[in-house]
């Protein structure tokens, strides 16, 4: 394990590392920032799961995140989206193989040999960070777009990990949008019914936590009717009882923009939740 940046940021410091992930077969990189509040001692942890094209970089840079997770003592842990490599198998879209993991197990050749990057983000990760840095061990889980339907099948899939989850612009229903059709396809196989256990609108109905969701919605997303759907996550959760806040914000896009408009909000929800402050 090597640390590969680190900046002075708001009382803490914002690193990146680079390891070996035993669970995907290549080396990986995530962004970690540690808030001052670590001088006084162990804080919880926040996980962010980021879009398609995106790696480490762009939510510790774009986002602002800094100022949130100093202010509320939380570390906050930001890793790449699928396994990387020469070795690792890609296709020529932005929207299928690196770059575009889904935060799901594949089963599917030449994917299944990498691609498994729900068991990195629950468990090898955390597992590493807990021993890397003085972290009490409660989680958090948040993300954009793709990576808002990972945080919520992380935390649907997980009963009891996560103390909270949020998402922006999530896709809800992946087995019915374009981008999820095309990647479960490839990664899980034409069969549709092993599409279920990795849909957040299907996990929903047989869902063994009621974790309440936190979603925000732009209006003028460009991808929300294609795409997005949230509506349909609407639907899923009315239909059980399930708890979600969305929130629909008219005039902003899918954009980094507007994550750091309203990411205050989703972290003064997890540190709440984290009972960090
Ligand atoms: N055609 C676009 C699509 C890429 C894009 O918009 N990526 C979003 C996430 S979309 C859903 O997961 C993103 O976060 N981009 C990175 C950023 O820093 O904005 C394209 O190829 O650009």
């Amino acid at each position: 394990m090597q640390r590969i940046e680190s900046h002075a940021s708001y009382g803490g410091v914002q690193e990146v590392w680079q390891h070996e992930s035993r669970v995907l077969g290549c080396s990986m990189r995530f962004g970690v920032y540690l808030p001052p509040q670590l001088q006084l001692g162990p804080c919880p942890v926040l996980y962010w799961l980021s879009g398609l094209t995106c790696n480490e970089q762009n939510f510790i840079t774009k986002s602002g995140i800094q100022q949130h997770a100093a202010a509320h003592g939380l570390i906050v842990v930001a890793p790449d989206t699928s396994p990387r490599g020469e070795g690792v198998a890609n296709a020529d879209s932005y929207d299928l193989g690196q770059g575009a993991g889904f935060y799901l197990n594949a089963t599917q050749a030449p994917w299944a040999s990498h691609y498994r990057m729900h068991d990195y983000v629950v468990d090898e990760l955390p597992a590493l960070v807990e021993r890397q840095f003085p972290a009490t061990g409660l989680r958090s889980v948040s993300g954009h777009s793709m990576g808002g339907h990972g945080a919520l099948v992380v935390a649907l899939r997980n009963p009891g990990r996560y103390r909270s989850v949020s998402a922006f612009s999530p896709i809800v229903a992946p087995s019915r949008v374009p981008w999820g059709q095309k990647a479960f396809a490839a990664y899980l196989g034409e069969q549709r019914e092993h599409w279920r256990e990795w849909d957040a609108c299907e996990l929903i109905a047989t869902a063994r936590e009621r974790l309440p969701l936190l979603v925000d919605q732009g209006g003028a997303d460009e991808f929300l009717t294609r795409e997005l759907q949230p509506e349909l996550l609407e639907q899923a959760c009315d239909a059980q009882a399930h708890p979600l806040l969305l929130r629909r914000r008219e005039g902003y896009d899918h954009s980094y923009y507007f994550i750091a408009s309203f990411l205050a909000e989703h972290m003064a929800h997890h540190a709440q939740a984290l009972q960090a402050k």
